[in-house]
């Protein structure tokens, strides 16, 4: 019988692939590749970095000296999939094929099932995900959008929004299914969640523009006037989707998707790079009070997270709109590699089946 479970888990995200080890919930390597914009933007396609990527987490390791036969699991951020409830599910041929196509789009995490698959393929053990990004635990008034040809769907930071979610009501004396929270993670992108006793029943898609604008993307926009550009002629989808995504929000006001320069432009007395961080601020604060509506104002805590949450001027902004709907809980940067390792041992230790993707 095991005590202790030694877990490898991977991140992949557009511009670094994160990797750890655990020993049960204890980090014995934390490790964060960087890639720089030559080395990844030469892949035309997502999987096609497949190799690379795994290659850079093998050689890391080795570097590190890691025995990878002593791993009892692998555990992979999971991607666009098909849309499935919260939970931790064992990496299967069908998942591989649809996160391979990229069947929801394409998004680096797409390449954690499939790395953790390769890796534990080779030693015999397991290889799960755990909350993709395309976890779907939506009401269904919430997928209504007012055009019958689009359903809104649920696309968010699911892996980091749940595992704080839980830290949270751990606090408050709780359990997860037992509270409602309203989750901001402000991070590349931004997504803010309903968690209504343990289910996500409402956020905004936040690849795809929906809810506030964030460091790389515009968010929701007046669709009359966004109608009206994609049909001048000036642009092509491509340009419309990079103005969406990637080059929006903050990118596109202050030619910079990193907080910390903006901070540093408001220190020096940049009037529009206030009233662009302040206008971030005040949507997120907005899309806060919506989701207390969809809770008809039972809140118990608001938590604010991802990597903006560490700038105490920001968070001030949200707070003081805010603070009257529920006390504010801030937990600066991501849960997501303990969140992942967490997943797996919670199958491996028999406290939960791992969920089947078909
Ligand atoms: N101290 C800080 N002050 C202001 N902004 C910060 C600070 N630390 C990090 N950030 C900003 O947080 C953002 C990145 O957040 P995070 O690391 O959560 O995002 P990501 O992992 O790249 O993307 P995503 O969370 O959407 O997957 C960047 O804009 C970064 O500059
Ligand atoms: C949608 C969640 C992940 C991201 O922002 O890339």
């Amino acid at each position: 019988m095991t005590d202790v479970y030694r877990i490898l888990t991977i991140n992949p995200g557009s511009t670094s692939t994160k990797i750890a080890i655990f020993d049960n919930e204890k980090p014995v390597l934390e490790e964060t590749i960087r890639h720089s914009t030559e080395e990844i933007s030469k892949y035309e396609k997502i999987y096609d970095q497949y190799e690379f990527r795994k290659n850079v987490i093998l050689e890391t390791l080795n570097d590190k000296g890691i025995n990878l036969t002593k791993l009892n699991a692998v555990v992979g951020r999971g991607g666009l999939l098909k849309p499935i409830p919260g939970g931790t599910y064992s990496v299967n041929e069908k998942m591989i094929e649809d996160l391979k196509v990229g069947v929801l789009g394409e998004h680096a995490s797409n390449l954690g099932g499939i790395i953790a698959n390769e890796i534990a393929s080779q030693l015999n053990i397991p290889a799960f995900i755990v909350d993709p990004v395309v976890v779907d635990e939506m009401d269904d008034i919430a997928r209504i959008s007012g055009m019958p040809e689009l359903e809104r769907k649920s696309i968010f930071h699911a892996l980091n929004q749940k595992a704080v979610a839980r830290r949270a009501a751990k606090e408050l004396g709780k359990a997860y299914e037992d509270v409602n929270l309203i989750v901001a993670h402000l991070g590349g992108g931004v997504s803010v969640g309903a968690h209504k006793n343990g289910r996500v029943v409402d956020v905004n898609n936040a690849l795809d523009g929906e809810g506030p604008f964030s460091p790389e993307r515009s968010g929701g926009l007046p669709v009359g006037d966004l109608a009206k550009m994609c049909f001048s002629g000036e642009y092509t989808l491509k340009d419309i989707k990079k103005k969406i995504k990637g080059n929006g929000g903050l990118v596109a006001y202050l030619g910079t998707n990193d907080g910390r320069e903006v901070v540093k432009m408001i220190e020096n007395g940049d009037e529009k790079a206030e009233l662009i961080y302040k206008a971030m601020a005040y949507q997120v604060s907005k899309e806060i009070g919506s989701l207390s509506a969809v809770l008809k104002g039972k809140v118990d805590g608001i938590i604010l997270t991802g990597g903006i949450a560490y700038d105490k001027m920001f968070t001030g902004w949200v707070k003081e709109r805010v603070e009257f709907i529920a006390p504010i809980m801030i937990y600066p940067g991501e849960d997501e590699m303990i969140a992942l390792a967490e997943g797996g041992l919670r199958v491996l230790r028999g406290e939960e089946k791992a969920k089947e993707y078909k």
